[in-house]
């Protein structure tokens, strides 16, 4: 059994009267990628702002490495080394790219900056050629990576991704499976949050379905069969 990073158990979060999380329970080990399945409005999002901290939850615990950081505002959570890519992509625009990948090393006071550039530098060479440029000038498939480098300048203990393949063309949807199969193969823990099924299942060990607030069902990825029809069916219907 590989040792457990992340633990959320009976985690609650509700917006006014309207309750979005209604005790949702799971884990996530070390080296272990788990993707969060489910139809529009069943939690997913708010299952990772709830680990953020981006939502104070109302109930519940998220342990991290045996740390309870539930509730914890987003910047006590990331010193904590949780660290969120969100779909918006909230790099600077009008910054450079290296001066983006440099902020993600901020407040993490265990972590060298300069080391942590020659990592990402040899996940995304591309970024390096690009290092001087403004991030505004690098396409979209560019710009999930600066975002997903700038994740990991913080060598984070467990990476969220909230729909990484968002807005993207298929051509940088592919490029964003080959990214998340080199972090798997980093080990770097993954939660992610992802619509396109295909993308999905291409890194994650794990999946787990949402349906209003609860968690419907979960396996293996490795033991669905090939077509995934009744995952969908499970999932939308
Ligand atoms: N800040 C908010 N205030 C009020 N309601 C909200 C807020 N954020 C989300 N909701 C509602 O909570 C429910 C769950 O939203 P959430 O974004 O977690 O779902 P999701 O599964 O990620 O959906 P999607 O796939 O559409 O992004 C939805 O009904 C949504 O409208």
């Amino acid at each position: 059994m590989r040792e457990t990073v992340l633990t959320v158990a009976g985690l609650k979060v509700t917006y006014g009267k309207k309750e979005i999380l209604r005790g949702v329970d799971f884990t996530v080990a070390r080296g272990e990628v788990v993707t969060l399945l489910g139809a529009n409005g069943s939690g997913k999002s708010s299952s990772l702002n709830a680990i953020t901290g981006f939502v104070k939850p109302v109930g519940g615990s998220v342990t991290l490495e045996g740390t309870d950081i539930a509730g914890l505002p987003p910047h006590r959570t990331f010193a904590h080394g949780v660290v969120q890519v969100s779909q918006a992509r909230d790099i600077f625009p009008d910054m450079a790219v290296e001066d983006n990948l440099r902020l993600g090393a901020l407040l993490r006071r265990e972590v060298r900056a300069a080391d942590e550039l020659e990592r990402v530098y040899s996940y995304f060479p591309r970024l390096k050629e690009r290092r001087r440029q403004h991030a505004r000038t690098l396409s979209g498939g560019e710009q999930q990576m600066l975002a997903v480098g700038r994740a990991l300048m913080s060598r984070p203990k467990i990476m969220l991704l909230d729909e990484p393949s968002g807005g993207l063309s298929p051509q940088f949807v592919n490029e964003v499976a080959e990214i998340m199969l080199k972090l798997k193969g980093d080990g770097v823990p993954m939660l992610i949050v992802e619509q396109n099924l295909h993308l999905a299942f291409a890194a994650a060990d794990r999946f787990i379905i949402l349906r209003d607030g609860e968690i419907l069902e979960g396996g293996r990825v490795d033991a669905l069969p090939e077509n995934h029809e009744d995952i969908v069916r499970t999932i939308y219907l």
